[in-house]
C-alpha cells in the first residue's frame, strides 16, 4: 500500500498531521535562466487545510513564480514542493499535468476561459483530465449547474459562449472551474486586479462561501492591502522567500 493510501485510510497522529498540511515547500530554488537571472529561494512554507492566504509582494518579487512552481508548470531547480503529501518535483511532465487537474483549481487573473466553448464546457474542463476528480464531482454537468447557481448565474447561461458573458460572470465561471470536484487547494492570480471595489468585494464573498463549505485551502496574490482582513492569514514574499537578480 502506498504512503498516501495509508495516509487516506488512517486516523493516526502523524496522518492527520500530514493531512492538514496541503502544501508544504522547504528548501526552494528556481532561478529563471536568460540575461536577467531572477532566482528565487525559500526555506520553508506551508498551508493548512482549509486556510486562506493573501499572499503580498511587489511587482517583480516572484508571486507568479511562486504559483507557477506550486501548480507544477515549472521545475524548481532544487527543493521539495509537496501537495497533500506528493512531493510534484518528482513527477514527470505529463503526471505533473494529471497531478494539478486532480489536486487545484486555478483562477487566473484574466480567467483564460475558452472563448467559443460554452460555460458548461468550460467548467468540466478540468475534470476531462482528472478521473478521480470526476468522480468526486458526481454527475459533473449537474454539479456544474448547481455551482452555477450557487455562484449566481442564471440558467440560460449554462449553454451560452463564454465570449458571450459580462466580465462578472465570467469571474463567478472561473471560479465554477476551480471548484468543481473539491480540489484541496485553489491557487487565484490577481483575480480582482480588473473590478471596483464593489465587484471585488463581491467576487472574494462568492470564493470564501465555497472554500468554507469544501475545506478548501486559498492561496491568492495580489497587490492589494486592503484585501487582507478578509483572510486567515497575510504572507509577504519578502518574509517567506529571498530573490537575486543578476544581469550576465
Ligand atoms: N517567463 C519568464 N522568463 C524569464 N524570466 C521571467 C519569466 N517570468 C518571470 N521572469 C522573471 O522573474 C521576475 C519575477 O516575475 P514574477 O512575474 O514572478 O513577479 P510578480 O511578483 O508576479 O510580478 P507582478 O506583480 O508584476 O505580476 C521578473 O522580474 C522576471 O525577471
Amino acid at each position: 500500500m502506498t504512503l498516501n493510501a495509508l495516509h487516506q485510510r488512517s486516523n493516526c497522529g502523524t496522518c492527520s498531521e500530514v493531512e492538514a498540511t496541503v502544501l508544504e515547500l522547504s528548501e526552494v530554488s528556481f532561478h529563471w535562466p536568460g540575461r536577467a537571472r531572477f532566482t528565487l529561494s525559500l526555506r520553508e512554507f506551508a498551508l493548512k487545510r482549509g486556510e486562506t492566504v493573501l499572499l503580498l509582494g511587489e511587482s517583480g518579487s516572484g508571486k507568479s513564480t511562486l504559483l507557477s512552481l506550486i501548480c507544477g508548470t515549472i521545475l524548481p531547480n532544487m527543493g521539495k514542493i509537496r501537495i497533500s503529501g506528493t512531493d510534484v518535483t518528482r513527477l514527470s511532465g505529463g503526471a505533473r499535468d494529471r497531478f494539478r487537474a486532480e489536486n487545484i483549481g486555478v483562477i487566473f487573473q484574466q480567467f483564460n476561459l475558452l472563448p467559443f466553448g460554452t460555460v458548461a464546457d468550460n467548467i468540466l474542463l478540468p475534470l476531462q483530465f482528472a478521473p478521480g476528480r470526476r468522480k468526486r464531482a458526481g454527475n459533473a454537468k449537474a454539479a456544474a449547474a448547481a455551482l452555477c447557481s450557487e455562484l449566481g448565474l442564471p440558467k440560460d447561461v449554462f449553454t451560452a459562449k463564454a465570449h458571450t458573458l459580462s466580465v462578472g460572470q465570467q469571474q463567478r465561471v472561473a471560479v465554477a472551474r476551480a471548484l468543481i470536484g473539491h480540489p484541496h487547494l485553489i491557487i487565484a492570480d490577481e483575480p480582482t486586479s480588473a473590478l471596483d471595489a464593489n465587484s471585488q468585494a463581491a467576487f472574494l464573498d462568492l470564493l470564501f462561501q465555497q472554500t468554507s463549505a469544501h475545506e478548501t485551502t486559498l492561496l491568492m496574490v495580489s497587490h492589494d492591502p486592503r484585501l487582507a482582513e478578509r483572510f486567515d492569514r497575510v504572507v509577504r514574499m519578502e518574509e517567506i522567500a529571498q530573490i537575486e537578480r543578476a544581469v550576465a
